[in-house]
């Protein structure tokens, strides 16, 4: 699929552009046929309505009957050619071949695009006109959508169960509609999906008030007036129950769900940056320059800045030039998978929806700008790359995102990592290579820390405590890219060769000894 990353998208251009050129090239090979059957019909207009003024005068004159027997045998016969002549074989074959051949969006892509523009609509707030209007947070950045892009977007919602984003976009294709009633969408089909989608929501009485305001429009609508009758029904026996009193407690939200509202709710505020760290830790947190007693490292120390304090948090600035991340780009493009996760039952990878990427790794021998990133990272972590894990390469296309999840393997996970052999994973070293215009930080609900994507720059935390049990502050996720694009990549540091590695902190002098 091609909605999972913005590489493939700009592929869709090129693609666009050879469809558009063949349509123009069919166009201009029509007009050019209709022009010669205008032509050859003006001819037979003026010739006609000459003889018709004196009919018999006219197929009196022994040429003219000739040349009306003629008009009739052999010119008519090359009209009837032109006619008949297919010119849309070609120009069909022409979009076979390029559907075939060329980089070109599924309807699982639409539904994949259409439920990521509903994604972004909820973490970020978005209301549904501003985005039809094509604005993001108040910047324009597209075109307006149509009536008809919005009853897509309304019909893709409710092929996924999804009434509530239903109700949205159908709400704002009428309003569209009104407007610009030129458009291509039936206000008939509109109301239809309104009132089911009200139904599926338990609204009753609007269900029916919309299935009546269908049935102004097509009185003999059979889908409308089938559940005409049935919302009258269900309303009766509603009302019924509810005038004996017999109406039951609302129920309560199960605890365990309200608590993943919350989480839910935290790592969207912190996506959208309304929330940080507490003071106490804010009003500690440093920006220094570290060398590590390296000597190499003397005259260009890293440039640190702490992006939470226990657990610490990292920011190293200026770490990856911009010719290694062209580098890595080229390189990772022609290989991207869409990304997958572990199910934590059966260590089988599939694809899901809260993890949408696209990734792929790329090996230290395959380019020294590869090999040169492991050997920085080794300079900054002092950790040995010797049990890491190859460079992954991810890049997140419209809504692109990876909900909040752990880096390291849980102990129930058992299937965990193929090479767990080398120990869990100790460290994550996490490469920006773009900046993002809206939207894409990496966010850790638990600590409310976030950090937002500047080229060159990495975070590194470690993953497990000293003790080697997996820190729970950790969990972090990558929010859904509102504009733009985001490519990272990770360097996975294992536990093995750092038993006497791993310093107390990169950034803190080792606590004094108290007499
Ligand atoms: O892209 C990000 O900001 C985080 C990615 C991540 O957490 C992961 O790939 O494990
Ligand atoms: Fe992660």
């Amino acid at each position: 699929e091609v909605f999972t990353a913005l590489a493939d998208l700009e592929e869709l251009l090129q693609t666009e552009n050879y469809l558009i050129t063949t349509l123009e090239n069919y166009v201009k090979a029509e007009e050019h046929r209709i022009d010669l059957l205008k032509k050859y019909a003006e001819l037979y207009r003026k010739h006609h309505d000459r003889a018709s003024d004196d009919v018999e005068s006219h197929v009196s004159n022994p040429i003219n009957a000739y040349v009306l027997v003629k008009k009739l045998t052999s010119d008519w016969q090359q009209v009837e050619t032109l006619i008949a002549t297919d010119v849309s074989s070609e120009y069909m074959a022409n979009i076979t071949f390029i559907k075939e051949n060329m980089k070109f969006p599924t309807q699982e892509d639409l539904n994949g695009a259409a439920v990521a523009l509903t994604r972004l609509q909820d973490t970020y707030h978005l209301d549904t006109s501003s985005l039809a209007r094509g604005e993001l947070n108040g910047v324009k950045y597209s075109a307006e959508l149509t009536a008809a892009d919005c009853f897509e977007l309304g019909r893709q919602s409710y092929n996924n169960g999804d009434y509530y984003h239903t109700l949205l976009w159908m709400r704002e294709a009428d309003v569209r509609l009104r407007r610009d009633s030129n458009d291509t969408v039936d206000r008939s089909d509109i109301l239809e999906y309104l009132a089911f989608s009200t139904y599926k929501q338990g609204n009753i009485p609007l269900a029916l008030d919309l299935t009546n305001k269908l049935l102004e429009i097509l009185p003999s609508h059979p889908r409308a007036l089938g559940n005409k009758v049935y919302y009258e029904d269900e309303l009766q026996k509603y009302n019924q129950v509810k005038r004996k009193g017999e109406e039951g407690e609302l129920p309560q939200p199960h605890t365990e769900d309200a608590y993943h509202d919350e989480q839910r709710e935290i790592y969207e505020s912190l996506c959208r940056g309304e929330l940080s760290p507490p003071i106490e830790i804010t009003s500690q947190l440093k920006c220094v320059y570290v060398n590590h007693g390296n000597p190499y490292l003397f005259l260009a120390p890293f440039k640190v800045e702490e992006a939470y304090f226990n657990p610490s948090i990292y920011i190293f600035h200026d770490v990856m030039s911009d010719a290694e991340i062209e580098t890595i780009k080229r390189l990772a493009t022609p290989r991207f998978r869409r990304a997958t996760v572990q199910n934590s039952e059966t260590g089988e990878l599939e694809i899901a929806q809260y993890r949408i990427s696209k990734s792929a790794w790329l090996r230290e021998e395959e380019h020294k700008h590869i090999s040169d990133v492991t050997q920085r990272v080794a300079d900054m972590t002092m950790l040995s790359m010797e049990s890491a894990e190859e460079l992954q390469v991810v890049n997140y296309g419209i809504g692109g995102h990876y909900e909040p999840h752990f880096d390291f393997a849980r102990k129930d996970e058992k299937h965990a990592f193929k090479d767990l052999g080398s120990g869990n994973r100790i460290a994550t070293v996490l490469f920006y290579m773009s900046d993002v215009a809206q939207g894409g930080a990496t966010v850790f609900p638990n600590i409310m820390a976030s950090v937002w994507p500047k080229k060159g720059t990495a975070a590194f935390w470690y993953n497990l405590h000293e003790s080697g049990e997996g820190d729970v502050n950790t969990r972090h996720a990558a929010c859904p890219v509102l504009a733009g694009s985001k490519w990272v990549s990770n360097k996975w540091i294992h536990e093995k060769y750092q038993e006497f590695l791993r310093p107390c902190s990169l950034v803190r002098p080792p606590p004094e000894l108290t007499t």
